[in-house]
């Protein structure tokens, strides 16, 4: 089966990017970034898919008249780059219309926290504050809600009282590496079925 073509799409330091690109490169997950893309110019993951001699390009908000114009020029990289499957890994921007359109039930996102709790921008802090005993990291098919698309996959680290929200960021990143991986290389073996809100992972190969 040939390999499921990934754009990832980031604006951060990309060490979630970094899991992805190791594992394909591996052959643990049947895929192969194809191309990534950032909001942010000083972007460390256009780095590190440059050291990887992966395809990698900024794209400037603030250079488009609307987010849709942005979002055209995002899906025609994406297109060009025959990108599959789009993975969100530290992408801060909110995924329109455009994007889901061109990829339905084809953007995948991590999220820090343990979805539908501590949704948005800094879930760990916001769980480390709330006082949970329990916390941990989604991976979802992304909609047009925020953090509201259908759950994957989840893990879970519990929490310590001498945590700080920074012990219990890198404790939630570890697991994060792992089953944003695991997501994608149940989607290359076509083996996530969606039905309304629920994901299923089933044993067979649903992808042609
Ligand atoms: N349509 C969706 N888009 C995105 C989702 C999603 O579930 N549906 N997940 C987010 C990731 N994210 C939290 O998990 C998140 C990203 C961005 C924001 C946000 O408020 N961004 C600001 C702009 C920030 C900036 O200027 O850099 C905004 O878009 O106004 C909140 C949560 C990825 N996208
Ligand atoms: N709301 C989205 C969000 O908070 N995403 C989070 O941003 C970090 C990116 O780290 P990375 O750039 O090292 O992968 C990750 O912890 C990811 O869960």
């Amino acid at each position: 089966m040939s390999k499921l073509r990934l754009g990832v799409l980031a604006s951060g330091r990309g060490s979630n990017l970094q899991s992805i690109m190791d594992q394909a490169a591996a052959g643990k997950i049947n895929a192969a970034v194809a191309v990534v893309i950032s909001d942010k110019k000083d972007a460390y993951a256009l780095e590190r898919a440059r050291m990887a001699g992966i395809p990698a390009g900024h794209i400037n908000y603030s250079d488009f008249p609307s987010k849709d114009a942005y979002e055209r020029s995002i899906v025609e990289l994406l297109q060009q780059h025959g990108v599959e499957l789009v993975c969100l890994a530290g992408y801060m921007r909110i995924v329109g219309k455009v994007l889901l359109a061109a990829f339905p039930n084809r953007v995948m996102n991590i999220h820090p926290a343990l979805l539908p709790s501590f949704p948005g921008l800094h879930g760990q802090e916001q769980a480390w504050a709330y006082g949970v005993k329990f916390s941990g990291c989604t991976v979802h098919f992304v909609d047009e809600g925020m953090d509201t698309g259908p759950i994957i996959l989840q893990a879970v680290v519990p929490v310590y009282d001498e945590d700080t929200a920074d012990d219990l960021s890198a404790r939630i990143l570890e697991q994060e590496h792992k089953i944003y991986p695991e997501a994608i290389r149940l989607y290359a073996e076509g083996r996530l079925r969606i039905e309304g809100r629920k994901v299923y992972v089933s044993k067979i190969n649903h992808r042609r």
